[in-house]
């Protein structure tokens, strides 16, 4: 009798079942109540379009189409367009950008020009780029002068195409910018890489797909753009006679070439809208692990400031002198030990310090109304406690050098990280250069990349080369037990699953100082303390400041505890 394949063997050699094998998440339902409008608004667009299906002459459409005259209209189009959509890219990408990371006066009516030419007839278009670079514009004397002369030429037709599609680049790029936030980039230097690595390998990746898809819709844009053309361009047949002035122009003489030729510049842009929509960004995608991660700004950025009340001030005797403007009240606990279940796999082969420094903090933020004063003992791990808003965060973003407060003074051994006085810096050196790391309570995984990427981001960083940072990374999961996870995105993995990658990642390059915020307070009651475990290996002989709410967690892991309270 032949055995019956196993479920698992079914899947495996039944091609179609894999992917009936695979889990579906529920999503919340269509709202049936709205149908009859939705039903009515896709109308207005696909009634017009189908009477126009229905007027080509389809049995010469083959003629019609391929006509000389067509067939260089049609050229040119995909030409100009392809040249517009470039330079869109080129000068839209970093307009985007900085429009995105800035609130300045000046950028904001830059922004507001910018975007004209979203709601401007194109027409009117035509007329300002023919008053600026046309033969009686006002640059004309100095074109003249250096031999340019653009108007009624090809390149005149892609200067209007840019003109009208720009907006969709720098709209697409600022929106995509401001919903990444800064977040991802900050993981990236707390592991230390610089701006330009950041840049290239963080900010530009995750950009991609919406980069991509504000190129095709510009692209598009351009393809279809009439008046700003006709107007600064003209209709010179094979110069600047695109497809749209083509259409129009046989309307008169050639009826059914019109509508052919239009039909044609339908089903172009039928294919591009669908091409936008495949782009990885555009598809429907479930929870992530970048979604918190946004929820709980480093830095407090976007949160309202001025309505906080807290007075500080010493209770209990810190390691260092108090400041005299410290503002929240302190409170020294010594933490007694508790055992630890031995951990279940082998230790992380990081290279630890060969002596961990002494960490020193001291400054004050009034805006914050915080201030504090305290030290780390080398090798110690030190607990900050305390309720919500009293300044925990805060400090792990001073010492990481996320935030420079007006006072403050952060060393590590001999070596000055930050020193500010009355608003004045003397020093300052970037979160990349701190070789302190901080691991949050979303750990801030990078989507794009895979476990083993993440963890190798920040060797690479360091100056290891690529195949030996992988093979390190690999090796550092697979002492993790998670291994066989090395070529997931984070998107793939459980709370568990990430806050190992996590660790791993945050320890990989052998940081002098390590931040912590509430590193188990998203994982279940199984994961934590296995990830206590973990930690309480990978911190001995590690200088460390934990913040925490979980007593448990303090227990599990600190030496001393430094309970901040609201006045
Ligand atoms: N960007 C900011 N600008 C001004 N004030 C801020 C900013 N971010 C945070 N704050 C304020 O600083 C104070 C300390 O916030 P912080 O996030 O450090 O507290 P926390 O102790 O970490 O709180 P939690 O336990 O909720 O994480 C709060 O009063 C908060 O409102």
């Amino acid at each position: 009798m032949r055995a019956r394949p196993s479920p698992a063997a079914r899947t495996e050699t039944r091609g179609s079942s894999w992917s009936r094998s695979h889990s579906r998440e529920r999503s919340p339902g269509l709202p049936w109540g709205l149908a009859p409008f939705a039903l009515l608004g896709a109308l207005v667009v696909i009634l017009p379009v189908a009477g126009l299906a229905l007027r080509v002459p389809w049995s010469e459409f083959g003629g019609l189409v391929t006509s000389p005259d067509s067939l260089t209209a049609l050229r040119l189009s995909l030409l100009t367009a392809c040249a517009s959509a470039g330079v869109c890219v080129i000068l839209g990408v970093p307009l985007g950008m900085v429009l995105a990371r800035s609130e300045a006066v000046l950028l904001r009516t830059v922004r507001a020009f910018v975007l004209l030419p979203v709601v401007l007839p194109p027409v009117v278009g035509g007329l300002a780029l023919l008053a600026t670079f046309g033969r009686q514009g006002i640059l004309a004397a100095p074109m003249e002068a250096t031999g340019i002369d653009i108007a009624f030429t090809t390149a005149a037709v892609v200067c209007a195409q840019v003109f009208v599609s720009l907006p969709f680049v720098v709209m697409g790029v600022e929106s995509a910018m401001r919903t990444h936030g800064t977040d991802f980039e900050t993981a990236a230097a707390v592991l230390g890489a610089g701006p330009g690595r950041t840049f290239a390998t963080v900010t530009l990746p995750l950009l991609a797909p919406a980069i991509a898809s504000s190129a095709v819709l510009s692209f598009a844009r351009s393809l279809g753009e009439f008046g700003a053309t006709l107007t600064f361009a003209g209709s010179l047949t094979g110069t600047t006679r695109t497809l749209p002035l083509e259409i129009y122009l046989r309307r008169e003489t050639d009826p059914d070439a019109a509508v052919a030729v239009s039909m044609l510049l339908v089903a172009i842009a039928l294919l591009v809208v669908v091409a936008v929509y495949s782009l990885p960004g555009h598809r429907r995608s479930g929870p992530s692990s970048t979604s918190a991660a946004r929820s709980r700004p480093l830095t407090g950025e976007g949160q309202v400031a001025g309505s906080r009340d807290m007075r500080t001030h010493p209770s209990v005797e810190p390691l260092t002198r108090p400041s005299p403007d410290a503002a929240t009240t302190t409170a020294e606990v010594p933490v007694a030990p508790v055992p630890i279940a031995p951990v279940a796999t082998a230790p992380v082969p990081t290279a630890r310090p060969a002596s961990p420094p002494r960490l020193v903090v001291d400054f004050a933020a009034p805006d914050r109304r915080i201030a504090q004063s305290f030290a780390v003992a080398p090798g110690e791990t030190l607990a900050l406690t305390g309720p919500n808003g009293v300044g925990k965060s805060t400090i792990l973003a001073v010492v990481a050098g996320l935030l420079l407060p007006p006072r403050a003074r952060v060393d590590v051994d001999d070596r000055v990280l930050t020193r500010t006085r009355g608003g004045r810096t003397g020093a300052d050196v970037p979160p990349h250069r701190r070789s302190v790391t901080l691991l949050l309570q979303d750990p801030r995984l990078f989507p794009h990349m895979s476990a083993v990427g993440n963890i190798a981001f920040g060797l690479r960083a360091a100056g290891v080369t690529g195949a030996d940072a992988k093979v390190r990374a690999q090796r550092m999961l697979e002492d993790l037990g998670i291994g066989h996870l090395g070529r997931m995105r984070p998107r793939g993995l459980s709370g568990g699953q990430r806050a190992r990658v996590a660790l791993a990642r945050a320890l990989a390059t052998d940081p002098q100082i390590v931040l912590l915020d509430e590193p188990s307070a998203s994982l279940d009651a199984d994961s934590a303390p296995q990830i206590r475990a973990l930690l309480r290996e990978l911190l001995a002989d590690r200088t460390c400041l934990l913040v925490s709410h979980d007593p448990a967690e303090v227990r599990a892991l600190a030496d001393r505890e430094i309970r901040l309270t609201h006045d």
